[in-house]
């Protein structure tokens, strides 16, 4: 049984009117940089009942209406999805190309519409900028790291296979030996075109709503991994990768070594500069630090001005090594303004994986205690065990 047209588009245009509702009630209350996208979305999904209401009274309303109008609304609604696609990935929500590509659609539209009616060109012309708008979609939605989320995977599928049925669409119509005589006529291509079309917003919408709550949970899951201030992993998250690092090294012997950094006088410089400048030094200090860490090494916040760094497959001499490239980075930073300058220096105790009994409480007091006696031995300085290393002046 061949697929009405006109039916398939004005249940389209029911089916998209109601998921606009909907979304306008769930999306639209989307916070923080995703609230672009989700807005773009709307934008895309509530301008297809639209659309397909005027493509579907074809031959009932002016073709001024039915044809160009509906062409090119169905034409911006698939832009705004490309749109927010990109928006998803970080990107501006002002992008404006899709939405120059869906305005091409007018010249031609009219151009095969008055005087004479062209239908096979005019979908030859309709399908392929859809075409494009879809190819974008699709590139927007797989472009992630690897591996791909299935909500991303789901979006970009249903816009490619949207590709390639309108790729066959503009070549069986422009090779045709029956060409169209009307936008309307349901031949089983029309048929499984507009069939097709009812159920991008659909699926699609599923995809990208998935994508919006994943980005939401790995939000939240970020929020409770991370020190809120520095960005750097907060108490709980430290000990809990440290334990898995540790049980590892107890499968196949490694060594592991900590790194316990303390502000020194961290009290003066909150009580001379003020606390805005306090904040300031502790987020200096973490990112002078990461530039000295490789890729796997954790850096983490304990609580106020202390912070503990992992190296994991490193034995005591190269974490002491890294110490003192930290110590010596974070002496040398610069912060201050004009006339005034933060003194700022760390004190760091070292402590590296004795026995397989080592855990991260045993490891964090021996840093802990290493730390406290290179404060007491004058700070700035590297302490390990009870060895301490000689202070390399740093000269400005
Ligand atoms: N600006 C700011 N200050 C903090 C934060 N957390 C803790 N502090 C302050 O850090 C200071 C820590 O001071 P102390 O523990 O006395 O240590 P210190 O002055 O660094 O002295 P030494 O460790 O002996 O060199 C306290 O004044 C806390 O109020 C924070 O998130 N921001």
């Amino acid at each position: 049984m061949l697929i009405d047209v006109r039916t398939a588009m004005l249940l389209t245009a029911g089916i998209t009117f109601l998921l606009s509702i909907a979304l306008a009630f769930t999306l639209w209350r989307q916070r923080g940089p995703q609230r672009r996208a989700a807005v773009l979305w709307v934008y895309g999904t509530a301008l297809q009942p639209v659309a397909w209401l005027l493509l579907g009274l074809r031959d009932l309303i002016p073709d001024l209406l039915s044809v160009l109008l509906g062409n090119t609304a169905i034409c911006l609604a698939y832009a705004q999805y490309s749109r927010a696609l990109h928006a998803f990935n970080g990107n501006s929500g002002n992008w404006q190309l899709p939405n120059w590509i869906a305005l091409s659609v007018i010249a031609p539209v009219a151009a095969y519409t008055w005087p004479q009616s062209n239908v096979p060109m005019r979908t030859v012309v309709t399908s392929t900028i859809v075409l494009l708008l879809f190819l974008i979609a699709t590139y927007e939605a797989l472009r992630a790291p690897r591996p791909r989320s299935a909500s991303r995977l789901i979006t970009a599928s249903t816009f490619l296979l949207g590709a390639l049925l309108l790729l066959a669409r503009a070549v069986f119509e422009a090779v045709n030996p029956a060409p169209l005589t009307s936008g309307m006529a349901s031949t089983p291509m029309q048929g499984l075109m507009f069939g097709y079309a009812a159920l991008v917003p659909v699926i699609a919408t599923f995809g990208f709503v998935l994508m919006c709550s994943e980005h939401a949970r790995a939000e939240l899951e970020q929020l409770a991994a991370t020190d809120p201030l520095t960005g750097s992993l907060n108490r709980r998250m430290l000990e809990q990768l440290v334990t898995t690092q540790l049980a590892e090294a107890r499968r196949r012997p490694r060594p592991l070594s900590v790194l316990l950094l303390d502000v020194d006088k961290f009290k003066n410089i909150n009580d001379n500069f003020g606390h805005d400048v306090g904040d300031m030094v502790l987020k200096a200090v973490v990112a002078a630090s990461r530039l000295q860490l490789r890729p796997g090494d954790l850096i983490g916040r304990l609580g106020g001005e202390e912070f503990l760094i992992v190296l994991d497959d490193t034995g005591e001499a190269e974490a002491v090594q890294v110490a003192e490239r930290l110590r010596a980075a974070v002496a040398g930073l610069d912060l201050g303004e004009g006339d005034y300058r933060v003194p700022l220096s760390i004190s760091i105790g070292v402590a590296s994986r004795k026995s397989e009994r080592s855990d991260f409480g045993e490891l964090v007091r021996r840093a802990d205690r290493a730390m406290y006696a290179a404060k007491s031995a004058g700070r700035n300085r590297v302490v390990t065990g009870e060895i301490e290393m000689p202070v390399v002046t740093v000269v400005h």
